[in-house]
This record gives C-alpha cells, structure tokens and sequence, in this order.
C-alpha cells in the first residue's frame, strides 16, 4: 500500500509564501487571482441554485425567481475588515461583471468620518473596485433571510486572533442558519483557527476538567459550517482536523503561484491517504527477508511508502500472518475486547486470543453468537508474551477495577524488548495512573497508543479543553512522552512518532459510535501482528478504518458529513468493509 502525503502549514508559514510572493508580485494581483480562483470554483461547483426551499418569503421568492428567469444567481458576501474581505470584495466585483445579482454586507462599523474608507491598504482598493462596479455594500444589520445562491464567507481568514463577538458572531450564525444553496468560505471558515483546527465556541474556551469531554460537549461553535472552502498559499493544518474537518466542507487548495518548501520534513503536519494495491505479491527472497525480521523480533524500516509483508502465493500457514493477543473484557465489559479480539483478523492477522475476566471463560459471545474464530488464552502468567504473540492489544473493555489493573500490571512488568504492544481505552487509564516505571517500558516496546481526548487529557494531566486547543501539538507531545506512536482520536485523527505529525483523510461522523475505537485497536494490532512497523500500523490501520466507514455510509448512500445527525453504523458492521 502506497501512502500519499501532502504538507499542511501554519500561519506563519503561508505568512513566509505570503512574502515570498510579495517579493515578486504586486500585492493586489495577488488579490484578484485569489478573487479570480474563488470565481472560477464558485462558478464550476454552484452554477445557480439547485436547492432553495418552499419556505422564502414572497418578495423574496419573486427576487429568485425574476434571477432565476434571467439565468442569473444571487450571491452574498459577507465581509471582515482585512484582506479576507478583500479578497471577497474583488470576488463581488468580477461576479457583478458577469451580471449576476450580489450584495456585500460588512460587520464591522462604517468609519466615523465618511471620507475614510472601511478598508485599508489592498482592501481599499478592492473595496474601490466594488464600489465602481456597482457593488452594493450596507451594514448586516440589513440582512434578511432571504434564499441565496451562494454565500461567501470572506469574514476572517488567517488574520484572526481571538473569538469573534457583536455583529461578527452574529453574522457567523445568520450564515449558518440562512437558507443558501452552499457557503463558500474565503481561505478560511471565519471562527476556526487554522493552525490547530479548534473553532471557538459560544461558551468560554478554558472550561473543561482532566478526562471531561462531557463538560464541554454541546457548546454551540462560533464558526461558519462551509460546504467548500478555498484555501489560498497553501493547505492549512486547521482544515482538516478536529472541528475544522467539519466545518470546512471540501476544501480546494489555490497557492496563487506560491511556492511553499516541497520536502515534506519541513512541514510540520501532513494529511495522508492510501493507494491500494488489493493484492499483494512476492518473491521468495521477500518471503525470506520477512521470516528473517519474525525471527528476529526487529521491526521493518518505514518509508514513504509502507508495503504489507501479507503474500497470495496461497502457500501459507495461517501463523505467517502473525498472532495477536487481545487483554481486556473485565466484569460486565466484554463486548470491546471481543470487538477488538475479532477485528485483527478481519485485518488478515493470522491468530486471535483473548485472555478476559474469569466470567467468560466458559464460552465467548458476542450479541449471542459464538466467537469461534477467537481463542481462550487461560493464565497470563503462564505465557511467554513474545514468543508465543507477535501483538498484545491491552485495554478494550478491561476495566478501571484491580482485576483490569493487575492485568496491566502483570502485561507491562513482563514486557520484553521489541515486544509489539498497543494500549487503548482503560488500558490507557492504567498507564495514566501507574509510575513512570511503566512509560519508560514502552520505550523498550514498539508501542502505539490511542487515545480519545479526555484519555489524552489524562495521559498528560491536562484538560479536556488544553487538549483541544492545540491536537497536533498534544499528539507530539503524547508521543515524546510515552515514547511511542500516538494517535489521537476524532474528527481528522492525528498520528505522530514524536517528530512528525499525520493527519488521517478518511473517516466520517458514523465513526463516533460506540465501539467503533475497539475496532481501531484490533485493527492496529492485526496489523503490528502481521510484521507493520508501529508507524505503518497506526497510518494504515486508522486509513482503513476510516475507509470502512465511508465505504460503508456510501454503500447505505448515507453521506459522511449528514447535517441531519443520523448516525446508523454499529462498530461490528466495518468488519464487512475491511
Ligand atoms: N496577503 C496575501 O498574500 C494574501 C492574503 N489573502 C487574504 O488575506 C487574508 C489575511 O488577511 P488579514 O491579514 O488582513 O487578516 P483577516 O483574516 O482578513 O482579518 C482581518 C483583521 O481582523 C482583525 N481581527 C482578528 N480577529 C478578530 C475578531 N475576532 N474580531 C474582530 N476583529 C478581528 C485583525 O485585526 P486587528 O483588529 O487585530 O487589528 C485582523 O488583522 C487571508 O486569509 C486571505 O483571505 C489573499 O488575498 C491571498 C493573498
Ligand atoms: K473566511
């Protein structure tokens, strides 16, 4: 399987395009080429509306229709008071040169003295251009809903710096709820930050304890929902992780003849998907060399491109595949181990055990069918861990009880070097609570770990609320600490190594359903079983998971970002999609 990677950046760095491109272009150029890219999308993607409701007001309604008529559209501009209003300004311009009906509504207060402009430097001059062309611009307060063709979001971009309030806040949600075939968003959805991807909210950021993901669930975002968003420079961090994954609809890269560093090292974060190659063949000298790093406990190097050590010669045992050991399934919990136990084969792990709570000994269920495909393991002191498994999965369902705590005890003192390990959910609350002792095995270990926010909140003592504002900082630093592959959970889930940042494609909301993380940490350790590296392994394995999901949602033709909320996936239907 090839991985395909391309950078994402920060402000500060499109900052750094920014002058790069000054040095060389006039600045205004620039403008209108952004202006003329958002053009160019706007009139591919939305020609004229496609979906306006019954529901409009008459006047209105006659408007639409008198457009509609004249095969023209109608177009709103909200506007900021930087370049990002701007580059909308210019944009109303061209679109009113094309003679199609558009308004501009600005946010912010008409200067004291009326014969300043609102808008300085490039923005002037752009504000000019509107103006000369015919452009009407009034105040928000006029706005009415109204349906609309298409609404331009050209509040904020990269220049903001703190929670939008008065008429930007209101204006964000009059965006939100108007009655617009699609938004568009300028460079950015005005109220997410684009470094981290964390929009800001209507209530105050910092509220939320260690491991509370509940105390701030549910607050209303104060950020514009786009259904595209055109990016200029270069692709942002923030557009594809956390809430910004959601709110920036697809997102469509316009660099305006910037050239930011290629050489992926000196991007901070990158946003990956997968090729397939659905069948893997080779030779016997491959087959050798696979033996050989079983044998030898070593991991396969990683590259750019991580291949699967999986063969279809059909001369296989089913030990080639390797032997995953799942740990988990304490009193009244054993749906997520079971979960995870069979998610490594449906990966293509050879072997599956389970070691759970003495309750379920006797037979393994899950939802009243046997789980014959999956092993007992009896006594896990009577195991050599790294003879006898090529992957432990330690934590799904184990429970925050002793019985889960002397199972971690038990597998984290007995780690030996190369052993291939992943932690997840209370197997995480464990090493949150155990000494260091049990951090500094991992760094014997080839170890992965994949927590959620509040896990991670917990891993770091820190809140919910500091993990969320900066995750691709939070992953590294998971992975600096805990001396190991770190993937961090939700929305555009996050891998690192330490040193790199990874930012995961696939996926969609049907994902945040119980279960679904068990699922993930099989999936992970059928790979680590199968001879992955741990990096490899947690790329690929969240690749794929997500990819189950959204192979699922369009075989069910239920879409990724559903704005009706319904959520239909249950975590054992992936098993189908891998
Ligand atoms: N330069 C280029 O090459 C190109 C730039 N381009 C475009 O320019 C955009 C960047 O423009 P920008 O720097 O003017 O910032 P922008 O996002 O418009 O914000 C304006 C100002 O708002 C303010 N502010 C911030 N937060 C606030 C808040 N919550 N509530 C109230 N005010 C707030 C803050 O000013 P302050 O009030 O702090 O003085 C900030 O400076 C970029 O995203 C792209 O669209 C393209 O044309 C391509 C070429
Ligand atoms: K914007």
């Amino acid at each position: 399987m090839q991985r395909v990677e391309t950078p994402l950046y920060d402000a500060a760095q499109i900052r750094q395009g920014e002058t790069q491109l000054f040095a060389h272009h006039d600045s205004f150029a620039i403008m209108q080429r952004a202006a003329e890219a958002l053009l160019t999308v706007i009139n591919e993607c939305f020609p004229l509306a496609k979906h306006l409701t019954d529901n409009v007001d008459e006047n209105a309604a006659e408007n639409i229709t008198e457009n509609r008529a004249e095969n023209r559209g109608t177009y709103r501009v909200v506007l900021g008071c930087g370049n990002n209003a701007g580059d909308g300004l210019v944009l109303a311009a061209r679109l009113k040169q094309q003679g199609q009906a558009v308004i501009c509504y600005t946010v912010f207060d008409q200067p004291r003295s009326q014969s300043l402009p609102p808008f300085t430097g490039d923005a002037a001059q752009a504000y000019q251009m509107a103006q000369d062309s015919g452009v009407p611009i009034v105040p928000v307060a006029k706005w009415q809903s109204q349906p609309t063709d298409v609404i331009i979001d050209a509040i904020f971009g990269i220049g903001l710096d703190r929670p939008p309030t008065g008429d930007a806040q209101w204006a964000i949600r009059a965006i939100n709820q108007a009655n617009a075939a699609a938004v568009v968003a300028v460079d950015v959805p005005s109220g997410l930050r684009c470094d981290t991807g964390q929009a800001y909210t209507d209530v105050a950021d910092e509220a939320g304890d260690i491991d509370s993901i509940d105390s701030i669930e549910g607050a209303d975002l104060n950020a514009v929902q786009a259904d595209m968003t055109v990016t200029f420079i270069g692709d942002k961090i923030g557009l594809h992780t956390a809430d910004g994954k959601g709110l920036s609809g697809q997102v469509v890269v316009a660099t305006l003849g910037a050239v930011l560093p290629a050489n992926l090292a000196e991007a901070t974060v990158v946003r990956y998907h997968c090729v397939y190659h659905r069948v893997y063949h080779c030779g016997a000298d491959e087959r050798r060399r696979q033996q050989q790093l079983n044998q030898s406990g070593q991991s396969r190097q990683s590259g750019q491109s991580g291949q699967s050590r999986r063969f279809s010669s059909g001369n296989q045992h089913k030990g080639d595949f390797g032997h995953v050991l799942t740990i988990g399934g304490g009193q009244g919990m054993f749906g997520g181990a079971a979960l995870a136990a069979v998610s490594a084969l449906k990966v293509g792990a050879g072997k599956s055990s389970l070691y759970a709570h003495p309750d379920y000994q006797s037979q393994f269920h899950l939802d009243g069918t046997p789980l014959y495909e999956v092993m007992r393991c009896h006594d896990l002191h009577a195991i050599d861990a790294s003879i006898c498994f090529n992957a432990i999965c330690l934590g799904p369902g184990l429970g925050r009880d002793d019985w889960g705590w002397a199972q971690f005890k038990t597998v984290t003192e007995r780690l030996t070097t190369n052993q291939r390990l992943l932690i997840d959910a209370d197997g995480l609350y464990h090493l949150a609570n155990s000494d260091n002792h049990s951090a500094n095995r991992l760094e014997n270990a080839i170890a992965v770990i994949t927590p959620h926010e509040g896990e991670a909140a917990r891993l770091l003592q820190i809140t919910v609320a500091a993990v969320r504002q900066d995750k691709p900082a939070i992953v590294k630093q998971l992975a600096q600490t805990y001396r190991c592959i770190a993937v961090l959970k939700g929305a555009g889930t996050l891998i690192s190594d330490g040193n790199s940042v990874w930012i995961n494609e696939s996926g969609n909301v049907n994902l945040a359903t119980a279960g679904t993380g068990d699922v993930l940490a099989g999936v992970i350790s059928g790979l680590l079983a199968q001879g992955y590296t741990p990096l490899d392994a947690a790329l690929q394995g969240v690749y794929r998971h997500g990819l189950a999901a959204d192979d699922y949602c369009a075989e069910k033709k239920r879409h990724s970002v559903n704005k009706a909320g319904g959520k239909t996936l249950r975590a054992s239907d992936l098993w189908s999609y891998f």
